[in-house]
């Protein structure tokens, strides 16, 4: 690696922070890549990093994801990262969550945060004893539980806003929709989609889970090499990264790609290719926002408020619509389209703050 002023430099973040602590053996690391529209919201993961080097690498690249996962979505947050290295099996104890929860309470609410790999809802719970800065935590404890569902919610809410755009009518009444992964957001993608009335086609590789959610009649199953060829309205990938690509997009035989998984496109040119195709593609980092959404209406006044939170899910509606105009005004793929339509909300608050500052500069 370049070095870490530099690094920085050229992904223009603000903050590295290193955490250290003996007798619990914390080692993390917290990047903070961009603050202009909010707090920086970012998970924390546990992961066993081969290299010092390799743990800043990821902080700092996840970060910055973060932060057009957020403008993106249209969220009043910036992009964060924590990253610990160790072993999430071995390493974690309640002492070392709890004392990066202190380091994380001393930012003073510069980053916000919830799980991530190697993290779980409990380990959040543990951390909330010391932070007010976690904002996803357990129901029982007045939290917004597992994002699971308000992932499926914020999913389903881009899958109408793509339905809008190609047929002119967002209603799943009569509309085919195949659900690779019927895990904890394909799950609950399901069931939002039943309850709309789609026919639902799922397909996953543990067949437990496919008995557990093919119980209704609206539901059929077909192996995991079918699914993403099959002819339907939506494509909805909820379990890997990497499905649209060189190979598998000349094959697609939907209409639309909305789903969960992170990392669709293996390439970022991939979108292009889609677009070729006639395929609308909804950026997987909007549609996939729910979690994070929620998790920042824990710190609206009154704390966590699950009718405002999910009516905030709902929004990426709009957050979907406005990338699939720039992306058509622009003549973009939606992938492209919606990292200018982050790039632009960034500017536009840089250029507010400026003027703010402006207006105390004069007062003072
Ligand atoms: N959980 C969240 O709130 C959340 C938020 C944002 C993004 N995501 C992303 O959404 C995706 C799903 O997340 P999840 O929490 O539901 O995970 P999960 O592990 O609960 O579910 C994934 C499911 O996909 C299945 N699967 C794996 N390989 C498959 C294959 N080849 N074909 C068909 N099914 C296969 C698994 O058996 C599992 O049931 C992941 O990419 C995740 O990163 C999740």
């Amino acid at each position: 690696m370049t070095s870490i002023f530099q690094a920085m430099e050229q992904g223009d973040y603000e903050h590295l922070f290193f955490c250290q602590e003996q007798s619990t053996g914390l080692k993390a690391i917290i990047a903070i890549h961009d603050t202009t529209l909010g707090p920086a919201a970012g998970g924390i993961r546990m992961k066993p990093y081969a290299t010092e080097e390799e743990a800043i690498r990821d902080a700092l690249r996840l970060a910055q994801a973060m932060t057009y996962k957020c403008a993106a979505a249209g969220a009043n947050l910036g992009g964060g990262k924590c990253v610990v290295i160790g072993d999430p099996q071995r390493d974690k104890s309640e002492a070392l969550l709890r004392v990066l929860g202190r380091f994380i309470r001393r930012l003073n609410g510069l980053f916000i945060t919830g799980m991530d790999v190697g993290t779980t809802l409990e380990d959040m719970d543990i951390l909330r004893q010391e932070c007010p800065y976690v904002t996803i935590y357990s129901e029982a404890l007045g939290g917004p539980g597992d994002t699971a569902a308000a992932t499926a919610l914020g999913v389903v809410s881009g899958m109408r806003a793509c339905l809008k755009a190609v047929y002119g009518d967002e209603r799943f009444q009569g509309r085919h929709v195949a659900v690779q992964g019927v895990g904890a957001v394909g799950s609950h993608v399901v069931e939002l989609l039943v309850q709309a009335g789609a026919l639902v086609t799922i397909a996953d590789v543990d067949e437990e889970r496919v008995r557990s959610v093919a119980t209704h009649e609206q539901v059929t199953v077909v192996a995991p090499g079918e699914i993403a060829t099959l002819p339907v309205d939506i494509y909805s990938p909820c379990a890997l990264g990497g499905v649209l690509n060189q190979t598998s997009i000349p094959t697609l035989r939907c209409e639309i790609v909305c789903g969960s998984a992170n990392n669709q496109l293996q390439e970022e040119q991939d979108g292009e290719l889609l677009e070729q195709r006639g395929i609308l593609y909804a950026p997987d980092y909007i549609v996939n926002a729910g979690g994070v959404i929620v998790g920042a209406d824990s710190l609206l006044p009154g704390g966590y408020k699950q009718q405002r939170a999910e009516a905030a899910v709902r929004r990426l509606y709009q957050a979907v619509e406005q990338v699939i105009s720039l992306a058509k005004e622009q003549h973009v793929s939606t992938n492209r389209a919606a990292a200018l339509l982050a790039r632009k909300r960034i500017e536009m608050m840089k250029q507010v703050r400026s003027v703010a500052n402006g207006a105390d500069a004069f007062t003072r």
